[in-house]
């Protein structure tokens, strides 16, 4: 079994600039990995694309992200063989985090090393679009500013070192829905300039005071739960606090380790999901 990590990833910004013909949204947005992933197991077989995943909330079907990774790899490469993909998830679905998209990143990149395709990240990045719009991101993770709809990738430095403290209610966010649910004369816009210069002067506190996301007010809107998690994770004592990509994750960043107790055994008492994870921040090697 060959085993490849799959990172999630928050949104440091996320603007939203207009609609596209294609009903797609132009976007520029500032991702970084984190250190919460799931783990992905490939097995050759002789034939067919298997997805085995304790998760009842994940498909194991053609639905599966990880699926449409191995199909398009062998549609495009005439591969005979087959594959079983084991997904230990850890990341939360439907959460903003691009759990499927970052599942999707690691099979190509596993099975283009199983497969001997000897791909590299480029190739591999623009097959991910083809899937969806965060796959391009998840193929080199690290920290880039994604333009176009996603998947138009400019690789930044790693940021400051913190802490994430990820706090996720029970409801799944549909993407779809909060795209749609969109209006851009309404959009707070964060300043995506003022964000990369906070990264390369390795600016903490600038990293803090630049955090903004054009959907968090639409998502907030649809569910006022997400706007208290905010609220009580600022209480807590993080220093800023977001809404990571459409939601409904929120993440709160804290530099002092020992600030933490006090925000995760708070969140605690009301979301069931929480974890205290590493912004990583830097690219992961080609598996
Ligand atoms: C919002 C973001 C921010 O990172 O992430 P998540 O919240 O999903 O993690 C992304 O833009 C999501 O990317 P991804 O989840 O790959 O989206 P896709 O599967 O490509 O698209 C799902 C749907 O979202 C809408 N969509 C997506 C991307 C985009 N730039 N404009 C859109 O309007 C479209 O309606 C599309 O049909
Ligand atoms: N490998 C996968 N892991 C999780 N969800 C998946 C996967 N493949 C497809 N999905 C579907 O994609 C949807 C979005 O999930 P996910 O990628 O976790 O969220 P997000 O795009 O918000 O980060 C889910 O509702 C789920 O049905």
């Amino acid at each position: 079994m060959l085993y490849v990590k799959a990172p999630a990833k928050i949104n440091l910004t996320l603007d939203v600039l207009h609609k596209r013909p294609d009903n797609y949204h132009e976007v520029e947005m500032i991702m970084t990995t984190v250190d919460l992933a799931d783990r992905i197991g490939l097995k050759e077989t002789e034939h067919g694309i298997h997805i085995e995943s304790a998760d009842r909330f994940v498909p194991n079907d053609s639905r599966n992200l990880a699926y449409q990774a191995a199909k398009l790899l062998k549609d495009t490469y005439h591969i005979k063989a087959g594959v079983v993909i084991k997904l230990d998830k850890q990341i939360p679905v439907a959460a903003g985090l691009a759990g499927g998209s970052s599942d999707a990143a690691a099979t190509l990149k596993g099975l283009n090393k199983l497969w001997n395709l000897n791909l590299s990240l480029d190739e591999l990045a623009e097959l991910g679009t083809k899937i969806g719009s965060d796959v391009a991101f998840c193929v080199y993770g690290g920290t880039a500013l994604a333009k176009g709809r996603g998947e138009i990738i400019q690789q930044l430095p790693t940021p400051p070192n913190c802490w994430v403290i990820l706090a996720k209610p029970t409801i799944g966010v549909s993407t779809a829905e909060v795209y749609g649910a969109f209006d851009v004369n309404k959009a707070e816009h964060p300043n995506t300039q003022k964000m990369i210069e906070a990264i390369e002067n390795k600016d903490y506190a600038a990293v803090c005071a630049n955090l903004g996301n054009a959907l968090e007010s639409v998502t907030l809107s649809l569910y006022p739960e997400v706007a208290q998690i905010k609220e009580q994770m600022k209480k807590f004592g993080a220093d800023a606090v977001l809404m990571s990509g459409s939601g409904p994750t929120v993440f709160g960043l804290v530099q002092q380790e020992a600030r933490i107790p006090r925000i995760y055994n708070g969140l605690r008492g009301f979301c069931a999901e929480v974890y205290a994870v590493r912004l990583v921040g830097e690219r992961s090697p080609l598996a």
